[in-house]
């Protein structure tokens, strides 16, 4: 049975004050609101990464995730975080393959496969974000390069890593934009990674794997995309950072 998740990622919002009156609302309504086997992951900037761990020290359902880590183990390479380091300050999960380090920092598939294995040397989760842009999805090569993103960034990996790993589609042109994918579009190409993993894995690994959507996911949308075979949880923004709309979304398993 695979582990429902609901994932926020703050991206480069939020000051530390801010940050930690919005985390700890977040514990509390979680500890009311999620059931069974859900989990509840938020990937705060790097710097408040060991705080928010100390807070959630003794919850059993929430989990703190970076956004990002560097390949290497340690080195001359300023200005850069660790695998090894998020781990030693608290963080059990990493984002890694957003689309916006993709986009901005020209992070490409090798690179990503780099930090894959980092993270799990290191004992963290990725969370391995793939999507096509809405260029893409009109030529119709999003199922091509989805596969590609696949193949390339985790597909490397054994059967025994890879059952630590997270997808996330996001689709690039549904995120931050309030365009939704619809739960149809959705899915589909989660039915899609889900086969992939099946061809690579076998159909176990593949039932097994936790398969999130991302992209203008809100309090309004979430229970109908959760509601989809293949949707196992959401990877959120904006609405991460509001703790109504969080665990309204964190809420929505249960609706
Ligand atoms: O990592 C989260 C995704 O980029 C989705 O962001 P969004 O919910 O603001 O569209």
């Amino acid at each position: 049975m695979r582990k429902k998740i609901v994932a926020g990622n703050w991206k480069m919002n939020m000051d530390y004050t801010s940050g930690l009156t919005l985390f700890s609302e977040v514990l509390n309504m979680v500890a009311d609101e999620a059931k069974g086997d859900q989990e509840v992951i938020v990937c705060p900037p790097y710097v408040y990464i060991h705080s928010l761990a100390q807070l959630a020290k003794n919850s059993s359902r929430v989990s703190i995730g970076a956004q990002n880590c560097h390949q290497a183990e340690s080195g001359a390479f300023t200005g850069e975080i660790s695998a090894n380091m998020l781990g030693s300050v608290g963080a059990a999960y990493v984002i890694l393959g957003h689309s916006e380090r993709r986009q901005y920092f020209g992070e490409t598939n090798q690179t990503l496969a780099a930090k894959v294995d980092a993270a799990l040397k290191a004992g963290l989760k990725p969370v391995f974000c793939i999507g096509e842009t809405l260029e893409e999805r009109n030529q119709n090569i999003h199922f091509d390069l989805i596969k590609n993103q696949l193949s390339e960034g985790v597909f490397h990996l054994s059967a025994e890593e890879f059952a630590k790993i997270v997808i996330a589609y996001e689709p690039v042109w549904a995120i931050g934009t309030g365009v939704t994918a619809t739960s149809d579009q959705a899915q589909e190409i989660h039915a899609f990674i889900r086969k992939e993993i099946a061809v690579r894995y076998g159909v176990q690994t593949a039932d097994n794997t936790t398969i999130l959507y991302g992209g203008s996911c809100n309090p309004k949308n979430a229970a109908e995309l959760f509601a989809q075979p293949d949707i196992d949880g959401g990877l959120i923004g904006g609405a991460s950072l509001k703790s109504r709309d969080f665990t309204d979304i964190v809420k929505a398993f249960n609706s």
